[in-house]
């Protein structure tokens, strides 16, 4: 099972979850989150980092010319997007990208089937809230293509992985404060994936 680590603010805690075989690796470029950096930060992190790992710039209430600049900028990798957005926003992107679902209710994990996706828990705060959804949900549905997000721990993802998810993100799961990862929770998610 593949992985992402949200909420990267440090190279320390980059090159654990890289050693320890994250796929992806998330940087929050939204102002009012506790894992927020500023681009010179992200770009610091971004271009130490090996190859063959996915550097993906999370982005909240941006327009397209934000998120293809920041991203040239920092070396991202892949966008991702926490916002409603319309048609000509994605037209406009200049990287690839992935939605997010802000799952509220069983019929949300369905929208855009056919794309690989993000499907995390409703909040407030867009998301890194440590908010699980409800596991039925996926019951029947075709996961191949979901990230899944929300509420994941090293305990808690054995019991998940029986719906063929594309891959796994977790932020606050694996934190000792918010930003900072717990490099043994970090290790141990990982390793409980595969
Ligand atoms: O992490 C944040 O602070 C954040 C803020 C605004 C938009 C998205 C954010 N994180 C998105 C992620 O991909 C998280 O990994 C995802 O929501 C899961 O978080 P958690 O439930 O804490 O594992």
């Amino acid at each position: 099972m593949r992985t992402k680590i949200c909420g990267i603010t440090s190279y320390e805690d980059a090159m654990v979850a890289v050693d320890a075989g994250a796929d992806a690796l998330g940087f929050v470029f939204y102002e009012k989150s506790p894992r927020f950096l500023t681009r010179e930060k992200a770009k610091n992190i971004i271009q130490k980092l090996p190859p063959f790992v996915e550097k993906v710039a999370l982005f909240v209430n941006v327009d397209a010319q934000t998120v293809n600049a920041t991203c040239k900028e920092v070396g991202a990798t892949l966008a991702q997007i926490h916002f409603e957005a319309d048609a000509a926003f994605y037209e406009a992107l200049k990287i690839p990208h992935i939605k997010v679902i802000r799952a509220q209710k069983k019929e949300d994990v369905l929208q855009y089937a056919d794309e690989y996706r993000l499907v995390d828990a409703y909040c407030e705060a867009y998301g890194g809230a440590g908010k699980q959804l409800n596991a039925e949900w996926f019951e029947g549905v075709e996961c191949s293509k979901i990230i899944l997000a929300g509420g994941l721990t090293p305990d808690n993802i054995q019991a998940l992985k029986k719906y063929g998810f594309y891959a796994f993100d977790v932020s606050s799961g694996v934190e000792i404060s918010y930003g900072k990862k717990d490099a043994a929770k970090v290790r141990e998610f990982i390793h409980n994936a595969h």
